[in-house]
């Protein structure tokens, strides 16, 4: 039988690791062996501590909304399905309307936006670039429903107001934060990012892929 040529796909995911940077003053990531391999054992076992915004990872609307639903409870659609990866600018403490390609952009409903030239792997970086809630509006009226990001927020990490949650909370929007787009031209994909079904959490990591559309 010839061979079936698969789909070409990008991990757009951070690795969970013991020192994988996080929100300061958050959870850091832990991995502890409950059981080992050894006699009397045949497996090993083990257990995770982890922040719910640990790498890449869907928020739910409970992370900004007090009356906001749990990862659990959140719709699988926004998270399945044709997307755009863009390009913001490379300047300025937040995405502005003008540093994106909105005929692009129009009629997407899963928009990703890259702000990273190289994404940080290794260190955690305070001024990563928010989105202006301007934005947050302008794709909401695009047909957007789910916004992805490679930043650790759509708000700055000072934020107290948190403008650009709260845009997508009147929206009722869906976010992707953690992402990981090296590598990845700009262009149309499949998105593959479920949030891991967990009752009660305010977010949940996700394995983020990026499929090639067929
Ligand atoms: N871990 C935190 C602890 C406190 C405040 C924010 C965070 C965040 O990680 C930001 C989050 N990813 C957000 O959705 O904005
Ligand atoms: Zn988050
Ligand atoms: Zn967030």
């Amino acid at each position: 039988m010839a061979k079936q040529n698969m789909a070409k796909t990008w991990d757009i995911s951070q690795t969970l690791r013991p020192g994988l940077p996080v929100w300061p003053g958050d959870t850091a990531f832990a991995i502890d062996e409950t059981w080992a391999i050894g006699p009397g054992c045949p497996v090993k076992v083990s257990r995770l501590t982890l922040s719910t915004h640990s790498g890449a990872h869907a928020d739910a609307p409970s992370h900004y909304d007090k009356s906001g639903i749990d990862a659990a409870s959140v719709d699988l659609a926004p998270y399945l399905g044709p997307c755009r990866l863009v390009t913001a600018g490379w300047t300025g403490e937040h995405v502005m309307i003008d540093d994106l390609d909105w005929p692009l952009i129009e009629g997407e409903q899963r928009v990703l936006i890259r702000t990273y030239q190289a994404f940080p792997h290794d260190v955690w970086d305070d001024n990563f670039r928010a989105l202006h809630m301007d934005v947050i509006e302008r794709l909401a009226k695009a047909g957007c429903r789910l916004i992805g990001v490679d930043a650790a927020s759509l708000d700055p990490q000072t934020s107290k107001t948190m403008d650009a949650h709260h845009a997508v909370q009147r929206h009722d929007m869906r976010i992707l934060e953690g992402l990981v787009f090296d590598g990845v031209p700009d262009g149309r994909y499949e998105l593959i990012a479920l949030p891991l079904k967990i009752a009660g959490a305010d977010a949940a990591p996700v394995r983020a892929v990026l499929r090639e559309l067929s």
